[in-house]
């Protein structure tokens, strides 16, 4: 089913909107680099960043040359990075709507949310789509803990592959659990010195762009929190 705006224009002739959240320090900021380093030639892109009392990232991703600096807006969130990404988005909405006003024609608009913990996911009403990222230096348990986001982001990232020798971490073993936890969603072993990896992410990033303007795209809530028992009842639920 066709989804429209408020203003009756079909979703799918706007922007793309991808979420990136994670854990603090996995990489998300570096994921957006590499993808406007290797997207924005063939595609039109803009960034949105989450920072809790700076605009760190997006000074970071400005100075990293990536992409025009006018593309690149920052969110101060003020508070807990998952409240601007889920709970009251209206300051994301803005920037993004800015950003699509300033540069009509764009194909992806990248979201990077503050780092913030394993149950931080983005809104359905704000991204089309998301990304969770893990980093493979934070254990190799962290993928058997679950959460929205290991369970059901639309793409969970296991990041920093080439550091898995030096922080005696089964990578194989790693990327088995994040598949046994997400019931067949895809997951990417990724690190930015693997190109096969970075063709492999870049290539998902294509393939819901096409999935968006075909106009089939409907986003898909990971929810804030994974379905869970308590230790005095056995019944699974969810908040
Ligand atoms: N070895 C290795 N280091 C990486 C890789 N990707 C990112 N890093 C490093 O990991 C650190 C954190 O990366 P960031 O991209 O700043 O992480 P972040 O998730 O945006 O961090 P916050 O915004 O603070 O939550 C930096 O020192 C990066 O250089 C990778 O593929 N391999």
């Amino acid at each position: 089913m066709r989804r429209f705006a408020f203003n009756g224009v079909p979703c799918s002739d706007r922007a793309l909107r991808i979420g990136v959240c994670g854990p603090v320090g996995t990489g998300k900021s570096s994921i957006i680099a590499l993808l406007c380093r290797e997207l924005s030639a063939p595609l039109e892109l803009a960034v949105v960043t989450n920072d809790i009392y700076t605009d760190e990232d997006a000074r970071m991703l400005r100075a990293a040359g990536v992409l025009d600096p006018d593309r690149i807006r920052a969110v101060e969130t003020g508070a807990c990075p998952h409240t601007a990404i889920r709970d009251d988005i209206s300051a994301n909405l803005i920037a993004v709507e800015e950003l699509e006003g300033d540069y009509t024609g764009l194909d992806v608009v990248l979201i990077e949310s503050g780092g913030d913990n394993l149950t931080a996911t983005f809104s359905p009403a704000l991204v089309d789509v998301q990304i969770f990222v893990l980093d493979i230096a934070g254990g190799g348990d962290v993928a058997r803990k679950g959460g929205p986001g290991i369970e059901r982001a639309d793409l969970l990232v296991v990041n920093k592959t080439d550091l898995a020798p030096y922080v005696g971490v089964d990578r194989d073993q790693m990327v088995a659990d994040a598949e046994a936890a997400r019931s067949g969603r895809p997951v990417i072993a990724l690190s930015r010195l693997d190109t096969a990896s970075v063709a492999e992410l870049t290539g998902w990033v294509r393939h819901q762009l096409e999935h968006h303007r075909s106009g089939e795209l409907v986003p898909q809530d990971p929810g804030p929190m994974a379905p869970h028992s308590h230790a005095h009842d056995d019944r699974v639920h969810s908040h």
